[in-house]
């Protein structure tokens, strides 16, 4: 059986050997005629050659030679050819050609099948030697067995038979080592057989893609015409070299099992051998010892796939795991991410989106209803602009401006668009109160989801370094003043996280050029200036504002400008709000003077309107409150108050537009006066934590060169702008007063009054070298926050006093407050002795009379308490840093009258 199937496998490969002469290989052999080597291929009439792996290599060479022979031959068939001619003999040789490939794959299938028969073959065969073995390996320990039973038996006579025996187990052995070592060789030939296998699929596939790329080859020929033919004739080279390996690998095959039939003719020899063997007890040892080697062999291997496989599924859990908590750590990171920029993004980015929208629409890159629908999406703090922006950053205008056009989709607001137009902003351009009530009031709206922006004159003594993201835009807005028509740069940036506008006027009286705010000869003008210009940049870019707000007598113009010039020109779709923060300040001026902003004077000039009460010059805060829609004053004490004297003149005003008069209390901005923030401080502290307090104290005594002697000396402090309001003779009064009660006293405050400046450098002058004493002529915001943290007591004994935001900022600091009972101070400073006020509501120390007794009065008994009753002392200060001063209550009474007017607008409309 072993010897047909030997045969077998030989007949089979001899089929394998070469191809027919008809073959593909054979193709190479056809002559070549002209133009190209493919060309010339099928326009060749030579009959094909037979042909062998070598010989073919000599006949590509030897195509190439005729080539270059046949080159002369060329020319003269061109001359008998036309191409409709030659193209018929192609397609003809070309078809010879498919149909000889055809049989060669027919032929290589059917060898193929063959091998896959004989490799069934061999491995049956295989199994049946196997079989063999293990009968000739049960035969050895029969053997064993008999020769045991032999040995028991038999006696000394019987050695020579024995040594006979062990001579024959000798050679038995030898035939076990070489049975071993062609057993190992059947495992490799079995592993040989395997390789085959893989090798003949390989084949498969080869001949599938042969068969696909000749039918490719078929179709591109009749497709394509023999102007294809290069490519064509890559492809069956390509068919060819694929036929050369196959059979090759064909023959590799035939080989092996040439040699594993040679090794079966061994095992048959060897198990002649062993028949007739005898078997000793060595030789059974032997085979004892092998089979323990290999089980243990076997068994250290199964524990060591046990362990491994083991160690693999550890593994492969540890990394589900690892990927489970990635992508959960991812998730959430994203949803962490996400809800910090779509709720977390600064005011200061949203007010840097709406500065940009509104430089665009300046400067006519967008229409102005886009302008309006991504204003107001910004003011919604809609994410999509974010997102917009975000993606889009570094980009080049244009491009920020499409995605932002994409986002402009309509939408509507309940929220007013509010623009202050003013004079001061802290802490960019800061002379007093005013200043803090744009910031704050600003901030405040704008957390109450208004758009808030601020229109300021762009000074040049302004403290740049508040300003964020400063930047002149591409556009000019031309203004109307004393009968011509002036450019103005725009400006924008970021203050305290609020859009600003900076206007800054190219006029020749180079109106903010003046290195101070205000105190110049031509104030009324410069200021007429700013209001019309703010309102123009306001019409030029046809913002749909709700609510203009304008403050003091500097902006007091923009209210009969609107009405009477704005309004008339279409731009009607706001009211005004006036706040007059002193009535002190009125800005009265020439009646001709209010021709300059192109106010008409004679319209103006007159009893109801802005002609002043009490001689003939014109009065723009008068103006204000005849043509605002909402008229304020910043407490409503001094609301009261102004309804009287404290009108100073305007009282008759009041009282005929007293409808739409009303006091609202200032607040004060808590970011910025936060002692438990206060970047200022030297330790930040809080009404549970007062350690900072002292520490304050301690570090201002040290920096002023103060006794620091007695750490409970009490220090008196006292932050002004020195001017007779404020009650600079109480104030001169409370420094020696507090001497002679044995406290220190600071003043930092600064007069635009000459004489008051004077007067105080002389007792600045005085106490130069007084320990307990110290006065800072200066303006100085960081020595403010220090001197408010360090002081135990804080005076503001104005004479009148329309809010105070010194007393708000002292209590929030713990300096417990002394002032006089008028305007804002009686509505914020509850006296600790007052019986009639609620004791929840005592805060403070208060006097009625401007005079030093009653000064006098109440600040002895500041100092009585916090000399003898140091626990109510600290419980007091306790109290007044808990307080509330924030702009949250006030910012909701501003909204509140804007909404109304608002409506009562609409109604109107
Ligand atoms: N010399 C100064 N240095 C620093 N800040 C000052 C100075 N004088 C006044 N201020 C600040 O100006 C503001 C004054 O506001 P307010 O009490 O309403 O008075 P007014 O507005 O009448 O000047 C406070 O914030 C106060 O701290």
């Amino acid at each position: 059986m072993a010897c047909s199937a030997a045969a077998g496998a030989k007949g089979t490969a001899l089929l394998f050997r070469r191809p027919a002469p008809s073959s593909i290989a054979g193709r190479h052999r056809l002559p070549v005629s002209r133009r190209t080597r493919h060309r010339n291929l099928w326009t060749g009439v030579q009959p094909p050659q037979k042909s062998t792996p070598s010989a073919n290599h000599r006949n590509r060479a030897s195509i190439q030679r005729d080539r270059a022979a046949a080159s002369s031959d060329e020319e003269q068939q061109q001359k008998y050819e036309d191409e409709n001619g030659l193209l018929n003999i192609q397609l003809e040789d070309l078809v010879g050609m498919i149909q000889n490939t055809e049989k060669n794959i027919l032929l290589l299938n059917q060898a193929r099948l063959k091998a896959v028969e004989r490799a069934d073959r061999i491995l049956k065969e295989k199994d049946a030697l196997q079989q063999k073995i293990d009968i000739l390996e049960m035969k050895l320990s029969e053997t064993g067995i008999q020769s045991e039973v032999s040995t028991e038996g038999k006696t000394d006579a019987e050695g020579l038979e024995f040594d006979v025996i062990k001579e024959e187990n000798m050679l038995l052995k030898d035939d076990i080592k070489f049975l071993k070592a062609t057993l190992i060789e059947i495992t490799e030939t079995e592993e040989r057989l395997f390789k085959l296998e893989k090798e003949r699929a390989l084949l498969d596939a080869s001949l599938r893609e042969l068969e696909c790329t000749f039918i490719a080859a078929q179709s591109d020929m009749l497709n394509l015409g023999p102007l294809q033919h290069d490519a064509w004739w890559e492809k069956v080279e390509n068919l060819e070299e694929l036929l050369d390996s196959t059979a090759n690998k064909v023959e590799h095959a035939a080989l092996m099992l040439e040699g594993y039939h040679d090794f079966q003719d061994k095992v048959e020899k060897l198990e002649a051998s062993l028949g007739a063997a005898k078997v000793s007890e060595l030789c059974l040892h032997l085979v004892g010892l092998l089979q323990q080697r290999v089980k243990s062999v076997e068994e250290r291997f199964e524990a060591c796939n046990h362990e491994m496989h083991s160690q693999i599924e550890l593994y492969e859990h540890s990394i589900v795991e690892f990927h489970d908590t990635l992508s959960k750590l991812i998730k959430e990171s994203e949803k962490k991410s996400m809800e910090h920029y779509a709720e977390g993004m600064p005011s200061e980015f949203w007010s840097r989106i709406s500065l940009m929208i509104d430089g665009w629409s300046l400067e006519k890159k967008i229409s102005i209803n886009d302008a309006n629908t991504l204003r107001e999406m910004a003011w919604k703090r809609d994410n999509r602009l974010r997102e917009a922006y975000l993606s889009s950053r570094g980009m080049e205008d244009r491009e920020l401006i499409d995605s932002f056009l994409k986002m402009a989709l309509p939408g509507t607001s309940s929220g007013l668009h509010i623009v202050h137009i003013a004079a001061e902003m802290a802490p960019v351009a800061k002379v007093g109160g005013l200043a803090d009530v744009i910031s704050g009031l600003g901030k405040a709206l704008q957390k109450k989801g208004h758009l808030v922006e601020i229109i300021l004159p762009k000074y040049d003594c302004m403290q740049h370094n508040q300003i964020n993201n400063l930047k002149v835009l591409d556009v000019v807005v031309q203004s109307y003043f004393e009968g011509n028509m002036f450019a103005n740069k725009i400006w924008t940036g970021t203050v305290e996280g609020l859009p600003v506008y900076f206007i800054e006027p190219q006029h020749p009286g180079k109106f903010f050029w003046r290195a101070q705010y205000y105190g110049e000869h031509d104030d009324f003008k410069r200021f007429s200036y700013f209001s019309r210009v703010a309102l123009e940049l306001l019409y030029q870019s046809r913002k749909k504002v709700d609510i203009i707000h304008c403050h003091d007598w500097q902006t007091a113009f923009v209210a009969p400008l609107y009405w009477d010039v704005y309004a008339n020109l279409g731009f009607n779709s706001a009211r005004i709000c006036f706040t007059c923060h002193n009535f002190e300040y009125q800005g009265t001026a020439p009646a001709q003077d209010l021709a300059y902003c192109g106010l008409d004077v004679e319209h103006l000039d007159k009893p109801d309107r802005m002609r002043d009460n009490s001689h003939g010059r014109i009065n723009v805060v008068k103006g204000a409150i005849v043509y605002s829609n909402i008229v304020t004053t910043v407490s409503p004490t001094y609301a009261q108050e102004v309804r009287s004297e404290g009108g100073r003149g305007l009282q008759d005003t009041l009282k005929v537009h007293s409808r739409k008069f009303v006091g609202i209390l200032n607040g004060i901005d808590t970011d910025t006066w936060n002692p438990s923030t206060d970047r200022f401080l030297k330790v930040q502290y809080s009404a549970n934590d007062l350690y900072g307090k002292s520490a304050n104290k301690a570090a201002l005594r040290k920096q002023l060169k103060l006794s620091s002697t007695h750490a409970s000396q009490p220090l008196v402090g006292c932050i002004t702008r020195l001017v007779p309001q404020k009650g600079v003779h109480l104030i001169r009064h409370a420094i020696y007063k507090t001497a002679e009660l044995g406290g220190q006293f600071v003043l930092l405050g600064s007069s635009p009054v000459p004489h008051i400046q004077r007067e105080f450098e002389g007792i600045a002058d005085q106490f130069q070298n007084n320990n307990n004493i110290k006065l800072l002529l200066k303006y100085d915001d960081a020595l403010s926050h220090m001197i408010f943290a360090a002081s135990d007591m804080f005076i503001v004994p104005s004479i009148f006093e329309p809010c105070g935001l010194t007393q708000m900022i002292a209590m929030r600091y713990g300096s417990v407050p002394v002032v006089r009972k008028t305007g804002g101070l009686n509505d914020s400073v509850f006296d600790l002795d007052d019986e009639t006020i609620p004791v929840e509501l005592r805060n403070g120390f208060t006097f009625l009379k401007a005079d030093e007794k009653g000064f006098d009065s109440a600040l002895e008994r500041a100092f009585n308490y916090y000399h003898r009753k140091p626990e109510v002392w600290k419980q007091l200060v306790q109290k007044d840093m808990k307080i509330d001063f924030s702009w949250d209550t006030s910012a909701s009474q501003y909204e509140d009258i804007y909404q109304r007017a608002v409506v009562r607008a609409r109604a109107g409309a």
